[in-house]
């Protein structure tokens, strides 16, 4: 095999048709890579031998590997104006880009990827080259990003949206993420959860190892999709551990997706230098963990519940050798279900039931036809150099039973299909109960996960085609261990993990004058939920934030000890303090953050929220502070009457000043001594600016300082409020999500 990847020079096949740097965080790009360097023979060898192309599209599958993936993305579907969305997309802008010609190539316009329901996915062919360079594109990728960064449309590979929809999610479901950062998936599942903001009662908790790209879910999640039923761990998924509900009920999932990681080799359209660096022994060395996180899953799921195993990896020994083994640790429990009518347009491959097991000794491929011959060679040193995996276990060769385990079932997505990336996917059923194998059953020995060896270090791909990824420190076993008692008298007593950092999460006591406070400001109904509030202290103390949860989540944090369930964050941020260091008369103390706004608007009476039109809209975006005085009535005289603090305002549907809603918009804003303020983010002013009014209106932050002596805010940083200031030093650490925290900003 050839050093591939060399930067820089252009030499002979160096790809023509991109001038774009789509720069990879590892370092290669597509200008670095010319179609000779894509090659890896043991990948070709290894892959051929595996049969799971068919040998008359081999070079078919190898050629679209050595092209740049199209880029897709979702519509949010749960989002209200989803449809309003996806609207603007087909009526708008598609019909700009119809035979779109640069240099006297003709590009397509972007289409609905075919398999994905509503029509809520899109693909866009076009190369960067020509999204740059030609107007129509220019201004549809304007829109797509601003829309992405306010949680409107999700970019996400094509194949990477399908194992969310297998799941079959419905808004009472019990779900885990596993191994769930960035968060593509989770988003998805969200959605599922709560369709149309429906009242979900179901919840999510979604888990990552890697402490960093935890923080990463809370933002993906939190300010795109918040949800009072989602909490976000930060544990090892081989040793997630049982969660009370409280009255000795232990928490067990309807649904589960364990998106482990992988070798990522089905990245390699976008993860460029998997070619040259790509061998048998990442898949394999990936091939224990894997199957600890799905024997995890398996323990974790209700009877009836479902479960969906997912890679970016063609490997077999990642996917069928996984879950076969899984099987025969559960005989008799699981089910693979046929999900062949399911996305009925998506061109799928069956799994297999044979596969091949090699490892590669000085460069070249060496079969194994059993574990046996395997341990054979290494225990003859022939391997021994090599062998870093420990060993590989006797679980990566098909088993005896592997053609009565229904692996057909599972699904394999080839690039070549359908212009995408690499995927697989196995959908699990527990069964009601286990069930005797058949007389005729193959006899297999039951497969002891437990005893398999862990390599030290394992290093997967990101789907993303981000950096590689170390296997993240694993918290301490004993805080895997199931807790024994309620949390009420039991957690001083439960193993804390003491290298945990985050906040306490506590709930504020209905009773607190706070509470009586933010009742009486709102107009809160009965139906608020009062006791649901919960702060990032010990003490329930509501000193700068709350955050809303439903009643799982309450029951959870109520009942299991956070550090051990490394919990990151729970729940919706609604409440956040909005101290004045000028007046003392302003009664209520609090503002309804962008992202509780809904939250809030089903308990309060329709009176209360003010009503305003495009017109107000105009002057909130074009002026940041824009006095009363520039206001219309009725608005103005509502304006006037209403007290200094915080007020819910209804924009209603309409056309006016070169703009138009098309459904109404519900948006908190502030009113100060001076002026008014829209308490929403800088980046999500101009989106909905670019929305409602075809282009950015809104006026620079001022370049010194603001009116209050508040310093000019950084982008992401909501609107500050004229003659407000930062509360006092609290014991909450101010900022739970460093790229979004409005507060931080605020208080700059
Ligand atoms: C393929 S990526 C997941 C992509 C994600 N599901 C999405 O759709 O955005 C695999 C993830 O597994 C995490 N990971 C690796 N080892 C893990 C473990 N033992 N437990 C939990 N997560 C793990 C990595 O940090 C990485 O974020």
């Amino acid at each position: 095999m050839g050093k591939h990847g060399k930067r820089g020079g252009g030499g002979r096949g160096r790809r023509p048709a991109s001038n774009a740097r789509t720069q990879r965080p590892n370092g290669a790009s597509w200008n670095d890579f010319d179609t000779e360097s894509m090659k890896n023979k043991s990948f070709e060898e290894y892959y051929k031998a595996q049969n799971i192309v068919p040998e008359a599209e081999w070079e078919d599958f190898l050629n679209i590997l050595r092209t740049e993936l199209p880029t897709t993305f979702r519509v949010t579907g749960s989002r209200e104006h989803a449809d309003t969305i996806n609207g603007l997309i087909k009526d708008v802008y598609v019909p700009t880009m119809q035979e779109v010609e640069l240099e006297g190539v003709k590009y397509a316009a972007p289409k609905p990827i075919e398999w994905y329901p509503n029509q809520f996915a899109w693909e866009v062919s076009a190369p960067k080259r020509v999204v740059r360079k030609q107007p129509a594109f220019k201004t549809f990728q304007r829109f797509l990003v601003g829309e992405t960064s306010v949680g409107n449309l999700s970019r996400q590979e094509a194949v990477s949206m399908i194992p969310p929809l297998l799941m079959d999610v419905e808004p009472h479901h019990y779900c885990l993420d596993m191994c769930a950062a960035p968060g593509s998936k989770t988003t998805q599942i969200i959605e599922a959860l709560n369709p149309y903001h429906t009242e979900s009662t179901g919840m999510l908790i979604a888990n990552d190892s890697d402490y960093k790209r935890t923080h990463m879910l809370v933002h993906q999640t939190g300010g795109r999709m918040p949800t009072k039923g989602l909490i976000v761990t930060n544990l090892d998924a081989t040793m997630i551990p049982n969660i009370s509900l409280g009255d000795g009920e232990t928490l067990k999932f309807d649904r589960i997706l364990a998106d482990v990681p992988c070798s990522g080799d089905g990245t390699m359209r976008k993860n460029l230098e998997i070619w040259s660096k790509w061998s048998p022994y990442d898949g394999a060395s990936l091939h224990v963990i894997q199957l600890r996180i799905l024997d995890r899953a398996m323990a974790m799921l209700k009877p009836g519940g479902r479960l969906v195993y997912s890679t970016c990896s063609f490997n077999p020994t990642e996917n069928e050798a996984v879950v076969a083994a899984a099987l025969n640790a559960h005989p008799g429990e699981f089910h693979i279900v046929d999900v062949a009518d399911k996305l009925p347009a998506l061109k799928r491959r069956p799994g297999i039931n044979s596969w091949r097991v090699f490892s590669r000794p000085n460069d070249e491929l060496v079969e194994h036809a059993s574990f046996k011959e395997y341990r054979t060679a290494v225990d003859a040193s022939a391997e021994r150099e090599q062998d870093k995996l420990k060993g590989m276990p006797e679980t990566c060769w098909p088993p005896a039973n592997a053609a009565e385990l229904n692996l057909e079932r599972s699904l394999r997505l080839l690039p070549h299909d359908q212009n995408t990336g690499g995927f697989y996917v196995c959908v699990l059923e527990k069964k009601a109960a286990p069930e005797a194998p058949a007389a005729n059953a193959t006899k297999v020995e039951k497969v002891d996960i437990a005893s398999l060896p862990t390599p030290d270090e394992v290093i997967a791909i990101d789907e993303k085609g981000s950096l590689p990824l170390k296997r993240a420190a694993s918290p301490s076993a004993e805080a895997a261990a199931a807790p024994k008692k309620l949390r009420s008298e039991a957690t001083k007593k439960e193993k804390r993990d003491l290298q945990f950092r985050e906040d306490p999460f506590s709930f504020v006591d209905p009773t607190h004058a706070e509470i009586d406070v933010l009742k009486e400001w709102f107009q809160l109904q009965a139906t608020f939920p009062e006791n649901n509030l919960l702060v990032r202290n010990e003490y329930g103390n509501p000193l700068r934030t709350m955050y809303i949860v439903n009643d799982t989540i309450k029951k959870i944090v109520l009942n299991n000890d956070y550090t051990r369930l490394r919990m990151i964050s729970a729940g919706v941020k609604t409440f956040i303090r909005q101290d004045s260091q000028q007046r003392t008369d302003i009664k209520c103390k609090w503002r309804v953050s962008a992202d509780g706004i809904s939250e809030i608007l089903q308990h309060v009476p329709t009176e209360s929220v003010k009503v305003a039109r495009v017109d107000e809209l105009r002057t909130f975006l074009e002026d940041m502070y824009p006095p009363i005085d520039k206001f219309e009535e009725p608005f103005k005289t509502d304006l006037v009457k209403a007290d200094l603090g915080n007020m819910l305002v209804k924009f209603e549907a309409g056309e006016a000043q070169g703009g138009k809603l098309t459904l109404p918009l519900y948006l908190p804003v502030w009113k100060a001594k001076h002026s008014m303020s829209l308490l929403v983010d800088k980046q999500e002013k101009s989106v909905l600016s670019e929305r409602t009014f075809g282009e950015d209106i809104c006026k620079p932050a001022p370049k010194s300082t603001l009116p209050g002596g508040t310093p000019a805010l950084p982008s992401g940083a909501v609107t500050p409020v004229e003659g407000t200031a930062t509360p006092a030093e609290g014991t909450e650490t101010p900022v739970e999500n460093p790229v979004v925290d409005e507060e931080a900003a605020l208080n700059a």
